[in-house]
């Protein structure tokens, strides 16, 4: 309280001083998070006619999750790199349905371009070059059959499964460190987390409705943004067309610490205190967020609600970037390296290729799942040497210089995200994601987490769905 305001302090001031208040600002919607999610609904409400809306963010800008930063040391120029999203899963198949994300790509000009998943690909192991491709394939084969299987599983009316229990129904028990590699290239590089702790259902159906065009998918491509403005850039240029000059739609470092939500409408407070308040609101906080009650609801979200947000899970998926002086590794896009332990250190893509960003001197590797979380426990300069040991071993031949410069984010640890993207375990019943989706009288929620055809790893439309209602 400031000392003018409080008598007990400053006996100067009179005892009917009007008390200090912080104004409240009203509209008719409120967009809590400024990821893509949020900036569609904000387009869809404005496509209505409804332009009294405010996309309440905590960072200071649009995008989300869609993050590009600069990385590279002299004599290198810096680049832009995506710690986020890279790819665009399914662009259009002719005369098939495209991927609004494509279209949004192709729109605002985005440099992108196809990335060989499969067929670019060198393999490693602990000894160095070794060619696997033999069993590689055959987990191709493997993973199709799974997905058949999901399939038949949802024809006969039967019920989920992990899909470790899918593969080795349909004869696929990876033995070896190549077939474990191998396997995990095909499952956990997409879900971030292993066929263990995955629905055989729920990860076909993603699979599918992305890639799979007789299913309804857009088409089996995966287009890489190289883009120097970041693959953000699509977001928000696209705010930027139907979003006020003025700023006024658009409240960025504003973090929410509370949502009191009732029949007559929403208050939010922010963390400095400023409140706004809503005849609605669209929740569009991340899987993690909600679980980790890093905003707290009042009155609480009922137990069917949460429920629902404890029994999905948020999945980590973590690029190491690395940059080196000069390239001394493959000449492909891809590369396998196949370690004693399943998943470290398994998937790593080389930036400086032809292809990418030619000259730029960096690779990356991922990581997913416990692995990944674990490594946000360590410090940059262990995983550094984890990692320099595992490409020593790679490459056997060379002297692996140190890197001119290295990063990885701690997408995990970060209070606005708590992890990478949605993952839905064995567990999760169909029911589980209606609850996720339900709004609670005014407060209505959506984000990636929240759509059955694209949760998890696709960037997600699920605004859509909910501002209808709103509307
Ligand atoms: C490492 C990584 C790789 C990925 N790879 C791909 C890919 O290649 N292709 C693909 O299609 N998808 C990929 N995804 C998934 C994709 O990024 C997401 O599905 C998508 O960006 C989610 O958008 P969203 O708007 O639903 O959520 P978000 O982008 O998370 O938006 C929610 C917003 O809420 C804000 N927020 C959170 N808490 C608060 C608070 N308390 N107060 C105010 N604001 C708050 C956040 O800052 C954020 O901006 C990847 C994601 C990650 C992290």
């Amino acid at each position: 309280i400031p000392a003018e305001f409080d008598v007990t302090l400053n006996s100067r001031v009179p005892i009917s001083h009007p008390a200090p208040t912080v104004p409240i600002k009203k509209a008719k919607v409120l967009i809590l998070g400024g990821g893509l999610t949020g900036i569609i609904a904000a387009r869809t409400l404005h496509q209505a006619g409804i332009t009294d809306f405010i996309i309440v963010e905590a960072r200071t800008e649009l995008g989300g999750r869609m993050q590009s930063v600069p990385f590279g040391r002299s004599p290198f120029p810096r680049v832009q790199v995506e710690q986020g999203p890279n790819w665009i899963q399914g662009t259009q198949t002719p005369g098939g349905n495209a991927n609004p994300i494509f279209e949004l790509a192709k729109k605002h000009g985005l440099k992108s371009r196809f990335n060989d998943w499969f067929e670019s690909l060198s393999t490693y192991n602990a000894s160095g070059p070794a060619d696997f491709l033999d069993v590689f394939g055959q987990s191709e084969d493997d993973y199709e059959r799974l997905t058949v299987l999901a399939g038949t599983r949802v024809d006969k009316g039967l019920v989920d499964t992990s899909a470790r229990t899918g593969y080795s129904l349909g004869g696929a028990k990876p033995a070896t460190p190549h077939a474990r590699a191998s396997e995990y290239y095909q499952f956990d590089w997409e879900y971030a987390q292993t066929p263990d702790q995955s629905s055989l259902i729920a990860s076909s159906w993603g699979n599918n409705y992305t890639y799979d065009v007789t299913s309804g998918g857009f088409s089996d491509d995966n287009q890489m943004s190289i883009d120097q403005r970041g693959f953000k850039t699509i977001a928000q240029t696209e705010a930027t067309e139907f979003l006020a000059p003025s700023g006024r739609q658009v409240w960025l470092g504003a973090t929410v610490r509370t949502v009191k939500h009732s029949r007559e409408g929403v208050q939010v407070v922010l963390a400095d205190g400023r409140e706004l308040s809503a005849d609605y609101a669209l929740c569009t906080f991340s899987l993690g967020v909600l679980q980790h009650d890093d905003v707290i609801f009042e009155p609480k979200l009922p137990d069917f609600k949460q429920e629902a947000i404890q029994s999905m899970v948020m999945a980590t998926y973590t690029k190491i970037f690395l940059q080196f002086p000069h390239k001394f590794w493959f000449d492909t896009e891809m590369a396998i390296y196949a370690d004693e332990q399943r998943g470290r250190y398994t998937v790593w893509q080389s930036l400086d290729h032809s292809g990418f960003l030619p000259g730029s001197g960096i690779i990356f590797v991922t990581v997913t799942g416990d692995f990944a979380i674990r490594i946000e426990t360590l410090s940059n300069a262990q995983v550094q040497e984890e990692v320099l040991s595992v490409l020593r071993a790679m490459f056997p031949s060379v002297l692996v210089p140190e890197p001119t410069d290295f990063y990885f984010p701690r997408w995990h640890a970060n209070p606005l995200f708590r992890g990478s993207y949605s993952n839905w375990p064995p567990s999760f019943a169909s029911q589980h994601l209606d609850n996720l989706r339900a709004n609670i009288g005014r407060l209505y929620f959506a984000g990636e987490a929240t759509s059955r055809k694209y949760f998890g790893a696709s960037l997600r439309f699920g605004g859509l769905v909910c501002i209808v209602e709103v509307t």
